[in-house]
């Protein structure tokens, strides 16, 4: 039994993420925090968890975290990276869901996040947490960056078919919605019901702060310099990412071969789906559970539609960040995981 602590637990993801460890057979949620909720029952706060949990949030002090196995932080970007350094030589693992760690390069990340990176010194030492393409190194590392929602969705989409060098380079696009979770818990006026119910508007179109983080995963697994249109939609719905992706193959192939790949790719990984070919998944098979459905579409020879789905605060975020600690202790991945979607 190790014990964790979720910095931000009174957000989307905090709260997601002790929604599935409290069931997990190997953790302990010692610490949640939260500033404004400090002394307050968890379950006052999420009347969900009542009969589940007992815990109270508490302030955010080093001294309570340094005694933990594993911190993460469910933070608004710029915190993980204030604490990591001494939490880090303290012995204390990391899964951080902000982006802090997700770029390898800081002038990257000031760029794109408007601020400085404090501490530089520690991005080296960061694993990008998607497990069904840097398992190794996610379990041989001390610092686990939890990748964006928009760039799970749409890296394992793609993956494939950079991965055996099947893409042209350019004109990759990457035409993405969203639920409003994603945006987090934080009252923002064009959040509210009035604004955001019955419609969709895209935003970020000039550029968005994913992009980058697509880009770099992208190229890495390419060996290749990797550019993406990507647009991301607001949808009118709480939970989920759909993924439409679009690629040029250099030369047309069977869709028969097209899904094969897909389908031997991700043959062993537990939390990726390829669905038949030229089927359509929806987020809503997805809602509640760590999995990343995949469908494949040829509509002309050799153009290629890739469509993904995932639960944006699931495999987007918490669900991920659990497969995450599973690979770091060597534990079955699908520990703690085994949630089926909702339904409806
Ligand atoms: N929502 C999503 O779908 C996804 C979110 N993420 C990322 O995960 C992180 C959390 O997102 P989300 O849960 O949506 O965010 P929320 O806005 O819903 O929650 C943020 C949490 O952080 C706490 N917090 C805020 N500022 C600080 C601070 N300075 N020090 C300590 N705690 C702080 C807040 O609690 P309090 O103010 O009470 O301390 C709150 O619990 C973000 O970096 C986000 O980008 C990643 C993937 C998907
Ligand atoms: C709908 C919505 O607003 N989504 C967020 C992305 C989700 C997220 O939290 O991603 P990071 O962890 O990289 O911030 C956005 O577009 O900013």
């Amino acid at each position: 039994m190790i014990r964790v602590g979720i910095v931000g637990g009174t957000g989307y993801t905090g709260v997601e993420l002790l929604r599935l460890l409290l069931p997990h057979p190997e953790v302990e949620v010692a610490v949640i925090t939260s500033r404004g909720e400090a002394g307050q029952r968890v379950d006052g706060l999420f009347p969900s968890l009542r009969g589940h949990t007992d815990l109270k949030f508490s302030a955010v002090s080093g001294k309570d975290l340094q005694g933990l196995d594993v911190i993460f932080f469910a933070t608004p970007h710029g915190v993980a990276m204030e604490m990591a350094p001494e939490l880090l030589a303290a012995g204390v693992r990391l899964i951080d869901l902000s982006a802090d760690f997700r770029l390898s390069d800081a002038a990257l990340f000031a760029e794109w996040y408007h601020q400085e990176h404090s501490s530089p010194a520690l991005l080296p030492q960061a694993s990008y947490g998607l497990p069904e393409l840097f398992r190794d190194e996610i379990r041989g590392s001390r610092l686990v960056a939890n990748p964006g929602c928009y760039p799970t969705a749409v890296t394992l989409g793609f993956a494939p078919l950079l991965e055996a060098g099947l893409l042209e380079a350019g004109g990759l696009i990457a035409d993405c919605k969203s639920g409003v979770s994603g945006a987090g818990r934080t009252a923002r006026l064009g959040l509210i019901l009035p604004e955001s119910a019955d419609s969709v508007t895209a935003y970020g179109v000039s550029g968005h702060r994913h992009r980058p983080e697509i880009e770099e995963t992208l190229s890495r697994i390419a060996g290749a310099d990797i550019q993406v249109q990507f647009t991301p939609h607001l949808m009118p719905m709480i939970r989920g990412i759909h993924a439409t992706l679009y690629g040029r193959l250099h030369k047309p192939m069977s869709n028969e071969a097209l899904q094969d790949l897909f389908a031997q790719r991700y043959a062993q990984e537990p939390f990726v789906d390829v669905l038949p070919f030229g089927e359509h998944p929806s987020t809503r098979t997805v809602r509640g559970a760590n999995v990343c459905r995949i469908a494949l579409h040829q509509p002309r020879p050799g153009q290629v539609v890739v469509l993904s789905a995932i639960d944006n605060l699931v495999k987007g975020a918490a669900g991920q960040a659990v497969q995450n600690l599973n690979v770091l202790f060597a534990w079955p991945e699908n520990l703690g995981l085994a949630q089926i979607p909702l339904l409806p």
